[in-house]
């Protein structure tokens, strides 16, 4: 028999949710219901943390108060968290029978005189989706949320049914068919949202086509707490595909008689292992629109300055030393607990190749830059891609993902990437005997030489003349060189806090880069 959880009842005496959550049970939903609920969310940043106190804003409801917008916000250890979370009514006791299909998002029973119900995290309600999509479209403000829709979201009829896109990341990602994307973001944040901003300024001012056109968005204050984005036809992103196709070449090359190949210009690889030349033009062309002379302040270009460069160095320095304190007191896997103690070994040397960037003196400009680059942020399409979601890397705050930066920090969180796929499909080896696991080896080698080099000549090819880009190659490479470490420590304090099994990925490339620059 089916154990069902205990939910406490709300009363919602008009029969709306902000009714049932103002009312005589709402301090218990919130003292009791939320602090349980909400480090079992995958989006919820405070998992390690102790919450010390909860509050619920309303911030409007629409379809006459069975769905409203809730700003949860939580004292977590010392810092104050803010999160959208939408409460659904369902009404209707099969709600909570066994098997009731969104019983794994209901947060409490809800009655209303004789009728009772359940509310559920509205992410995952059927109905909000188009109710959201409606209201952008009408551009009706509600309660303090103002929806915002474009002329072409307005052209846009009968686009299909939402469906909910793969299992939820940091964000929620809903598609009406393939006319639409509904983005949620979670985490509420005072500014404005780059997801929002970047893709306007590229699709509206640059002319950049290879991202989604922004098509409207559900604001709050200056913030965004949804936004809607054009469709891109795609058949998956890059990180899945080159995932499968590099797992799908393992085999081959298990089932096949060593051939002499080892040198990426011997090698052939189809698409998407292919994707490092169209991936390197379009990170070129992507730069280059980020580099459009502008009076807005959020995007003009500004000078590289010996103090910006001063910074980096000290961030980086800092973001290193929380590293090394943080590897001293993990317990790691097995496999990670040799590389840690050989990356601590080599501690004075990270931290004097960090603080070198500070003495170089590049000639170039800084602009917007994507920010958080990687394979799972670039969409395939036949032989081209889509670059989406310039959020920025989720654990900065909004003022730092929003600052100018160089283009090749981008770079580095590419060629960071592709190391990871690499990596990745190594690891996951378990089969084939001592010949044939080297052959595998060398092949997924051969790849990672060839997608870099593929990448970094298109790029270079592409981005000729870019402002934002130091036009000396050595400049460049000491740049890139301090952005690839810099980006390795950054991951390997995500891979911390995230999926410590994955910690030896960028331990692993961090001593790569220490090897390959002492050489
Ligand atoms: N414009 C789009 N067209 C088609 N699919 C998209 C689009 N934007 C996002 N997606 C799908 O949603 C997924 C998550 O999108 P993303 O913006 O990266 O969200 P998150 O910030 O949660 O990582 C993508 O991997 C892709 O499958
Ligand atoms: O996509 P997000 O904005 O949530 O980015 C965060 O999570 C990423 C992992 O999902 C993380 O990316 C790292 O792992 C990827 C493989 O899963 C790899 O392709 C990236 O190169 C690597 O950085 C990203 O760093 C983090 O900000």
């Amino acid at each position: 028999m089916d154990i069902l959880p205990e939910f406490m009842t709300l009363d919602a005496r008009d029969g709306r949710v902000a009714t049932a959550l103002g009312g005589p049970g709402g301090t218990q939903f919130t003292d009791e219901v939320l602090p349980r609920w909400l480090p079992l969310q995958r989006w919820f940043a405070g998992k390690d943390k102790a919450i010390s106190a909860v509050r619920m804003t309303p911030l409007g409801d629409l379809a006459g108060g069975e769905h409203e917008l809730v700003s949860v916000d939580v004292t977590v250890g010392v810092e104050d968290q803010s999160y959208l979370l939408p409460i659904s009514a369902r009404w209707g006791d099969g709600n909570l029978r066994a098997g009731a299909s969104e019983l794994s998002y209901t947060l409490a029973r809800v009655r209303h005189n004789d009728r009772s119900g359940t509310l559920i995290d509205g992410a995952y309600d059927q109905r909000l989706p188009q109710l959201l999509l409606d209201a952008m479209k009408e551009n009706r403000p509600v309660g303090s949320l103002r929806f915002e829709g474009t002329d072409a979201l307005r052209r846009i009829e009968n686009p299909g049914d939402p469906r909910q896109l793969g299992a939820e990341q940091s964000n929620l990602s809903i598609a009406f068919g393939d006319k639409i994307i509904l983005k949620l973001y979670r985490r509420i944040r005072e500014g404005e949202q780059p997801d929002v901003e970047v893709a306007k300024f590229l699709t509206e001012v640059a002319g950049y086509e290879h991202t989604p056109r922004f098509l409207g968005q559900v604001a709050h204050g200056s913030t965004t707490l949804a936004a809607a984005f054009a469709f891109f036809p795609n058949r998956g992103d890059a990180w899945t595909g080159i995932i499968d196709a590099l797992e799908a070449e393992m085999h081959k090359t298990g089932t096949r008689s060593p051939g002499g190949e080892g040198r990426p210009e011997d090698a052939s690889f189809d698409f998407p292992l292919s994707v490092g030349s169209i991936l390197g033009q379009r990170t070129a062309e992507l730069h280059k629109a980020l580099a459009t002379s502008t009076d807005d302040p959020a995007f003009a270009t500004e000078d590289l300055t010996p103090e910006q460069l001063g910074k980096w160095s000290l961030d980086a320095e800092a973001e290193a030393q929380a590293l090394i304190a943080r590897l001293e007191q993990a317990q790691l896997p097995e496999q990670a607990a040799p590389l840690a103690q050989s990356f601590l070994a080599q501690r004075e040397a990270l931290l004097s190749r960090l603080r070198a960037v500070a003495d170089l003196a590049p000639a170039c400009k800084l602009s917007r830059i994507h920010g958080d680059f990687h394979l799972g942020q670039v969409l395939l399409a036949r032989n081209d891609v889509a670059i989406i979601d310039f959020e920025g890397e989720p654990a900065r705050s909004l003022a730092e993902r929003r600052e100018k930066s160089s283009p090749l920090r981008d770079v580095a969180g590419m060629l960071r990437s592709f190391d990871y796929a690499a990596m990745t499909v190594i690891s996951r080896q378990r089969d084939g005997s001592g010949s044939t696991a080297e052959r595998r080896l060398e092949r997924v080698e051969t790849w990672r030489r060839m997608v870099i080099r593929d990448f970094l000549d298109a790029y270079g090819t592409h981005s000729e003349g870019a402002a934002n880009l130091p036009q000396d190659a050595a400049s460049r490479e000491a740049l890139l060189d301090f952005f690839l470490l810099h980006k390795a420590i950054y991951e390997a304090g995500y891979e911390l806090s995230n999926r410590p099994a994955w910690i030896g990925i960028p331990l692993k490339g961090i001593l790569n880069l220490l090897e390959r620059s002492g050489e």
